[in-house]
C-alpha cells in the first residue's frame, strides 16, 4: 500500500492515535514521553506508532500532516499538535475534555 494511504488509514481507524519516537512504556525522546504521561493522564485508550521504527512514516507525514515534528496527536482523524500544545492543553483540562468526548462519539 502507498505510504499515504497507510497514514490515512491509521488515522481513519484510530480515535486517538499518537505518532511517536519509541513506545509508552520506552519513549526515545523527552517530547514523545511527556506527550505519552498527558495522553495517559486523560484515562482513555490510545494507539501509538512508533515512526522509529517506521522510517516511511517519519519521512512522509510531516509532509502530510503540514507538521514537521513528532511527537504527533491525531484524535478523530484531525490533527491536535505535538507536546507543548498537548501539555498546554492538559493543563487547561482541554485535553481530557476532547478526548473523552472523541471515544464517547466513537463508541456510540
Ligand atoms: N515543539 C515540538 C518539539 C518536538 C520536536 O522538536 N521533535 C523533534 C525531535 S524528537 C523531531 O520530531 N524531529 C524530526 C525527526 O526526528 O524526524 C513539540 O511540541 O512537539
Amino acid at each position: 500500500m502507498d505510504i499515504i494511504e497507510t497514514i490515512k488509514e491509521q488515522i481513519a481507524s484510530n480515535t486517538v492515535l499518537l505518532y511517536m519516537k519509541g513506545s509508552p512504556n520506552a519513549p526515545q525522546c523527552g517530547f514523545s514521553a511527556r506527550a505519552t504521561q498527558a495522553l495517559m493522564g486523560c484515562g482513555e485508550k490510545f494507539a501509538y506508532v512508533d515512526i522509529l521504527q517506521n522510517p516511511e512514516i517519519r519521512a512522509n507525514l510531516p509532509k502530510y500532516a503540514n507538521w514537521p515534528t513528532f511527537p504527533q496527536l491525531w484524535v478523530a482523524g484531525e490533527l491536535v499538535g505535538g507536546s507543548d500544545i498537548l501539555l498546554e492543553m492538559y493543563e487547561k483540562g482541554e485535553l481530557q475534555t476532547l478526548i473523552k468526548d472523541a471515544v464517547q462519539k466513537a463508541d456510540a
